[in-house]
Parts: C-alpha cells; sequence; structure tokens
C-alpha cells in the first residue's frame, strides 16, 4: 500500500479530536456526532461508513470547514481548521454540482482559475489534462445538462483533482449512480488513486462500497454518529488485523448486529 501511515516520525495530514457537531434550528438543538477521534494519513483512502443519518456529510463538513465544532478541534497540517481551503477539495453526490452555463473544460478551469489563481489559457491546458485522466476528451466542450450522471460525476473528480487538494472529501459521490456505473466508477477513482495517489476521506453507507475503497473503515454508530470501529486491510485498524475483504465485511456485519442498525449495501 502507498499509504505512508505507520511511519511513526510523520504527523497525521488530519486530525479530529473529540469532534462534537450541532445543529441548532429554532424548534431545537441536533447533535450529529459526538465525541468523534480519527486521524488521515497522506496517500490514505479511509472511508466513513454508518446508518443514514448519524452525521457523515456533518463530519465533512466541518473537515471542509463548513461546520464548526461545539466541543473538540479538527487539525489539518497540525493547524486548527477554521474555514474551507483549497487544501482540502470535496466532491458531493449530487449531478448539479457543475455550473450549468459553462462547458466541462471551462467548469475545471473555472475552479483552477478561483481556486488557485491560474491564469485563464494555462488552467484550460491543466483542465483538459484532468479532462483526459477521467476519459472524458471529447466531451470538452459539452455542457454539463448533455452528460449523464457518471460522466458528470467524472467532471467533478476531474474538477477536485485539478486543483491539487492534499485531501479529497467524497460525499457520497456514486450512491446516485446505477449499480454497474457505480461499480465502474470506483474502479476509475482506484485508478487514478494507483496513477498518483492521494488522501481520501470517502463518506457512504454501503458496506460494499467500503470495502472496495478502503484501506481503513471507520465505523460509526448510530445518531448521535460516534466512532464504533476502525478497521483496517493492511492490519492497522485499532481493533489489529484484517486479512481479507471478505474478512473486513465479515467483521462489519458482526459489529451491524451488535446495534442492530441497518446498513444498505
Ligand atoms: N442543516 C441541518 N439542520 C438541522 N439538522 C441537520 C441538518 N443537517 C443534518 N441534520 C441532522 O444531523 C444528523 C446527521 O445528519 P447527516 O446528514 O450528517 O447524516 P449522514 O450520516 O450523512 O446521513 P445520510 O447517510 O442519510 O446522508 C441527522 O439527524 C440530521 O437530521
Amino acid at each position: 500500500m502507498a499509504s505512508s501511515k505507520g511511519t511513526s516520525a510523520e504527523a497525521p495530514l488530519l486530525e479530529v479530536r473529540g469532534v462534537t457537531l450541532q445543529y441548532t434550528t429554532r424548534e431545537q438543538r441536533v447533535t450529529a456526532t459526538w465525541r468523534v477521534d480519527f486521524d488521515a494519513w497522506a496517500g490514505e483512502r479511509l472511508v466513513l461508513l454508518g446508518p443514514s443519518g448519524c452525521g457523515k456529510s456533518t463530519l465533512l463538513k466541518a473537515v471542509g470547514g463548513y461546520l464548526k465544532p461545539v466541543e473538540g478541534e479538527v487539525q489539518f497540517r497540525g493547524k486548527q481548521v477554521h474555514g474551507p481551503g483549497p487544501d482540502r477539495g470535496m466532491v458531493f453526490q449530487e449531478f448539479d454540482q457543475l455550473l450549468p452555463w459553462k462547458t466541462v473544460k471551462q467548469n475545471v478551469a473555472f475552479a483552477l482559475q478561483e481556486g488557485r489563481g491560474v491564469p485563464r489559457r494555462e488552467a484550460e491546458e491543466q483542465a483538459l489534462h484532468f479532462i483526459a485522466k477521467v476519459k472524458l476528451s471529447r466531451f470538452a466542450d459539452a455542457y454539463p445538462h448533455t452528460l449523464s450522471g457518471g460522466m458528470k460525476q467524472r467532471v467533478a473528480i476531474a474538477r477536485c483533482l485539478a486543483t491539487r487538494p492534499e485531501l479529497i472529501l467524497m460525499d457520497e459521490p456514486f450512491a446516485a449512480l446505477d449499480a454497474l456505473t457505480r461499480q465502474q466508477m470506483q474502479d476509475e477513482l482506484l485508478e487514478l488513486w494507483q496513477e498518483s495517489p492521494f488522501a481520501m476521506l470517502f463518506v457512504t453507507h454501503s458496506i460494499d462500497e467500503a470495502v472496495r475503497l478502503g484501506h481503513r473503515v471507520i465505523l460509526l454508530s448510530p445518531h448521535p454518529g460516534r466512532v464504533k470501529e476502525v478497521l483496517a486491510l493492511d492490519g492497522k485498524g485499532e481493533l489489529g488485523p484484517v486479512q481479507s475483504g471478505a474478512e473486513l465485511q465479515e467483521r462489519i456485519h458482526r459489529s451491524l448486529f451488535e446495534t442492530a442498525c441497518d446498513y444498505s449495501i
């Protein structure tokens, strides 16, 4: 595995320490997560897995700097996160995250111009490079409404990779795709990672997806989300080594029976 986790002299890229997250509405206060702790390392594919409503998206928002913890803190490269930044890129589930009045190339280039201050001509050149990586060169001048859901998600991934964030935050990016496209997208994401490893925090409530994509899987309990277990294929989980994807899958299912919660696959 290309992840650098395990070299004890190194510090984690991301440290989530005792993070409690709440939403306050006029009627009530909702505690989305309760004292959550985990680390993410450079080059690591980390998955947050948990039932609907356990606070996965909320945690991602906090790491992205869009939500402030009421307790605990989020540190990125040893510094407290105070807001969003180009070091953390996000890909969402929704297909409408692209600007509809811009072409595929312009959407990717725009992120480079705005996020990284790259001049237009150069931004478009770099955009084409990343559009080729997600196999969409033929559609560089197409508008988002002419693309399928999978293609739109590829553009969103290209846009995110193009800005070269240190950590990519993915909020169920493939959940709204059909099963076949979803698997294809998972394979393509793994190919992109093999080509040039990046740290990724991937939210899902699919056990299959977690097992396919994660070096480590953080299993969250039902609402409010707490870390229930950390499982790893490389033997670095808190519960010791897991030898295979099948064993990881079994451990996750066992854990779910204990909490009697319902995960969709
Ligand atoms: N804007 C909001 N205002 C109030 N409560 C919210 C808001 N967003 C989320 N919540 C609540 O916070 C809790 C966690 O929600 P969150 O969306 O983070 O869960 P999740 O694990 O990502 O769920 P899912 O898998 O269904 O997307 C839920 O109880 C939800 O109702």
